[in-house]
């Protein structure tokens, strides 16, 4: 195994690994243990990845032994039946599942939302201006509701929809931290998993809440069904489900679980970024107004920007990429487990071994990007500032924020596209400045304050002050959107 930090006997590096923010542990260990390094957690081999060459041998190249998870009983089968794509090994259902969640997901097919994303970004920017105080939680409302619509064709979430919201995002909370390392302790005795019911409540709660969340996500897939039945077309996931029914061989449980999945894997995930933007944009000024430079000179102020102006704003695309790489939502991604033993560079990687991809480590390495904590697009363009650059492996994207290989993000094209135009229709519209406390003084949020809810990483809440940058904003808003209706 490579070198590590050496550990305790029996339970190793336990107390070496920090609760709190770990990946910065472990890109602090790069720097005395090299780009790959072991831990021991009571026993559990860890394998620590931290440069792109090795994520991308291992990850993309020996795909077919990496792209395992590590077996999470109570997240992954007691309450989500192994169906929980996210969680789930790399078995034939995964399979099945993932091939139709790309389908749905490509390039080719997120395109069809373009039309969706823009109208959401503008009605956002819109409910912005007039409740600017309330930027957070519009954010959140609307990048729930461009999913919801994707999955399944439903018209944009409000006030009233509140409570089939509530229930969804209940079980999101309910998933994320029951995954959390420690929370069951079956996770830590498997053996428990057999327990008769009446001698495990957890286990007797956890299977009731499967049977009441397969009904309700059968019931949003048979909800399409029927407007496909009336003649209705939606354009949403869930029709293209029902139409490639047979080729994909998904039973109506998987086809079901398999549409709840893409909300909880990309409410939070989309929101946080936006979050993460709002936070860059307020402590990088000076990005912020060369985007705004950009779209007044490609753009003007007379209409709002469009995805097709997407290859004519290549500030705004590099901005995009530096948001997430400047602050990945997932640090340290979704774990692996290896399934063979494995000879990599002259070490012996055992079959079982976990391996933990240090996301933040590799888009915070400073060979690569220099003084990696300022948010600089222009790393992403070349000298000319009109041309895209990436590192090597890293799929062109230039940060590893999406993940690798087999199991890269199942919704990466999709997220893109919502990021790119809600971040251009913001700064077209708005100005993002820092909050004023009762003394007048400005407010400056710290970004390395963080919310972690087990999976996802944001900023904690901050203050932050939302602006028109110039009067008509608002009437061409409106005026677009009334020729979009
Ligand atoms: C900024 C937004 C997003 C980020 C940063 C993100 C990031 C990630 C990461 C790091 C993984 C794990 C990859 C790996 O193991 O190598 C993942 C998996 C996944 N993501 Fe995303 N994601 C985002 C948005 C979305 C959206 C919008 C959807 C769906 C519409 C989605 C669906 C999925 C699914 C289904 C998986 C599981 C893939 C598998 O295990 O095979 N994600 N995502």
């Amino acid at each position: 195994m490579p070198q590590g930090p050496p550990g305790v006997p029996i339970l190793g590096n336990v107390f070496d690994v920090p609760k709190s923010m770990p990946w910065l542990k472990f890109t602090e260990w790069k720097q005395k243990y090299g780009p790959i390094y072991s831990l021991n957690m009571a026993g559990q081999p860890i394998i620590v990845v931290n440069s792109h060459k090795i994520t991308a041998d291992l990850f993309d190249r020996r795909s077919i032994i990496y792209s395992d998870r590590p077996r999470l009983i109570m997240a992954g089968e007691i309450l989500t039946g192994g169906i929980f794509m996210i969680f789930s090994g790399y078995t034939e259902v995964w399979r099945k599942m993932r091939r139709a969640g790309h389908e749905g997901f490509s390039l080719r097919a997120s395109e069809q939302y373009q039309p969706m994303h823009l109208r959401e970004a503008g009605l956002t920017v819109l409910d912005i201006i007039q409740h600017p105080d309330a930027w957070e939680k519009r954010m959140r409302q609307a990048t729930a509701s461009s999913i919801l619509t994707a999955v399944y064709g439903w018209p944009r979430i409000g006030a009233k929809d509140k409570q089939v919201v509530d229930r969804i995002n209940a079980h999101v909370t309910r998933i994320a931290s029951a995954a959390i390392p420690g929370r069951y302790l079956v996770d830590i005795f498997p053996a428990m998993k057999h327990l008769p019911t009446w001698m495990a409540k957890w286990k007797r709660e956890g299977l009731e809440w499967h049977e009441r969340e397969t009904e309700m996500f059968e019931e949003f897939n048979k909800g399409v069904g029927d407007r496909m039945v009336k003649g209705e077309s939606p354009t949403c996931f869930v029709a293209s489900l029902v139409e490639t029914k047979e080729r994909h061989g998904l039973t109506k449980k998987e086809a079901a679980w398999l549409a709840g999945i893409m909300f909880a894997a990309g409410a939070e995930t989309t929101s946080v970024s936006m979050m993460n933007f709002i936070l860059a944009m307020l402590l990088f000024p000076v990005a912020m107004q060369k985007a705004q430079a950009e779209l007044d000179a490609v753009i003007g102020r007379d209409r709002v920007p469009t995805f097709e102006d997407r290859k004519d704003l290549p500030y705004i695309r590099a901005l995009t990429k530096e948001v997430l790489r400047w602050r990945p939502v997932g640090p340290m991604a979704i774990p692996r487990r290896v399934t063979e033993d494995d000879c990599y560079e002259g070490y012996l990687i055992p079959k079982g071994t976990m391996v933990i991809p240090n996301i933040w480590g590799m888009n915070h390495d400073p060979e690569i990007f220099p003084e990696p904590e300022k948010f600089r697009p222009e790393r992403f363009l070349d000298e000319t500032g009109t041309i895209d650059v990436a590192p090597p492996d890293t799929r062109g994207m230039g940060h590893v924020t999406f993940g690798f290989g087999k199991r890269i993000c199942v919704g990466l094209e999709f997220a893109n596209q919502a990021l790119f135009i809600n971040f251009a229709t913001i700064l077209w519209a708005m100005n993002i400045s820092k909050a004023a406390d009762a003394a007048g003084r400005e407010i400056t949020p710290d970004p390395n304050e963080v919310i972690d809810s087990g999976v996802v990483v944001g900023p904690a809440p901050f203050p932050c002050k939302m602006t028109v940058r110039f009067p008509e904003a608002n009437a061409v808003l409106e005026r677009e959107l009334a020729l979009t209706n």
